[in-house]
């Protein structure tokens, strides 16, 4: 099999020393073994993030023990950086981080420091994804399932994750993007027989079919899928997922889990439950028709009345994505304080209305660009 040839030379960058020489508000934001990641603005206004190799890190400090030169260590360092500057421009996909541009400069008596330039995002917490809605959830992991298949049918050939964890992804806009590269790799695992292409985890291990052509099959593919399983299905998917898609959930979480399933199929999978949710067709086996009588007051908005319920889009209020009026009702008949709802004129990514539910109905006021839904039975 031919070794994929990636294409080393770098187009001219949109942004460069020019630009980042200029820049404004620089501010850490985070570090790992190797590289620094600092925030600016460039141009007056546009929010970027800044890689470079951090002299103070692990990388280049455990060089430096071990009597390696400033420079070299350095250089051995920036070796990563890019690496992964090569690859966000040859992997062009909306999960992964977009580079802007890149700047080599003199800089702590090393010359041509690499600084490269990409978009900002911020750093993905599992505590707070897991306070989130499950909307919000689930768009993470069809993000990543989404990055996944771009990865497995790249133009490079399929390329695996090999340093996997939360940490390598950043959310931008509430979608996932992969920022850190330095660990990826194009190359197939080869071998002689099937026990070659065994792969360990800490609570499973698998072993995949050596091919004719000598490479462990689809190694790289299943290797990803299968820490997307432990790293973000089992804790993002199921849980609180609305009943009727639950099942439908569980044989993903279970098909990944057992690699059942290539990243085809699982994103087949994924996009028919966003279908499945954006459509309303998972609110059909449930009876349609509201329980209570509500009074619907046009161009009106309850301004207090709140109450606290989870997971809520507002931290203050029960604020709650809805299908349709039908769920609004539903949701409202569920929750014992609930007297009205307001619909607000904002949509969540999947088209989804926001609903406000309130406690009382007492002070209703004027708002164009709200529906106010008052309980009148019950
Ligand atoms: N574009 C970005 N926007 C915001 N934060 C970022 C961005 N890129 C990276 N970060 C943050 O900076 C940290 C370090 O970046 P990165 O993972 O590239 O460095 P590293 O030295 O390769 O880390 P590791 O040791 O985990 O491999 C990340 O964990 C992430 O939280």
């Amino acid at each position: 099999m031919p070794r994929a040839k990636v294409e080393l030379a770098l187009e001219p960058p949109a942004l460069g020393c020019r630009q980042l020489r200029r820049a404004a508000g620089l501010r850490y934001l985070g570090s790992g073994y190797t590289k620094a990641v600092h925030r600016a603005a460039l141009n007056r206004s546009l929010a970027v993030a800044l890689k470079s190799v951090d002299l103070g890190g692990h990388d280049v400090q455990r060089c430096a023990e071990r009597a390696g030169p400033r420079g070299d260590c350095y250089r051995l360092a920036s070796y990563k950086l890019v690496k992964e500057m090569i690859l966000l421009q040859r992997l062009r996909h909306r999960n992964v981080l977009r580079l802007y541009g890149y700047c080599y400069q003199d800089s702590n008596d090393i010359p041509d420091t690499l600084t490269t330039i990409t978009e900002l995002g911020s750093p993905l917490e599992m505590i707070q994804l897991l306070q989130t809605s499950w909307e919000d959830r689930f768009r993470i992991c069809l993000s990543l399932v989404r990055l996944l298949h771009y990865l497995a049918h790249s133009p490079l050939g399929s390329v695996t994750l090999l340093d996997f964890r939360p940490r390598q992804f950043v959310i931008v806009d509430g979608e996932l993007k992969v920022t850190d590269l330095d660990d990826a790799s194009i190359e197939e695992s080869s071998c002689t027989s099937n026990n070659d292409c065994f792969m360990e985890f800490p609570a499973r291990n698998f072993t995949l079919p050596c091919s004719v052509e000598a490479r462990c099959q689809n190694m790289n593919e299943k290797r990803n899928l299968y820490n997307a399983y432990r790293f973000f299905f089992t804790y993002l998917l199921p849980h609180s997922a609305p009943s009727s898609l639950r099942p439908l959930l569980d044989v993903i979480v279970n098909a990944t889990g057992e690699l059942h399933w290539g990243i085809d199929e699982t994103l087949a999978q994924l996009e028919r439950v966003l279908y499945l949710y954006k459509s309303g067709k998972y609110l059909q086996n449930a009876t349609r028709t509201p329980k209570a009588e509500y009074k619907r007051v046009p161009d009106a908005t309850i301004p207090d009345e709140n109450y606290r319920c989870w997971p809520s889009y507002h931290h203050k209020g029960c604020l709650l994505s809805v299908f349709d009026i039908t769920e609004a009702i539903e949701i409202c008949e569920s929750y014992s304080q609930c007297r009205a709802f307001v619909l607000t004129n904002q949509t969540t990514w999947t088209g989804r209305q926001l609903v406000f539910f309130k406690k009382d109905s007492n002070h209703i006021m004027p708002d164009p660009d709200e529906i106010t839904y008052v309980k009148v039975t019950g």
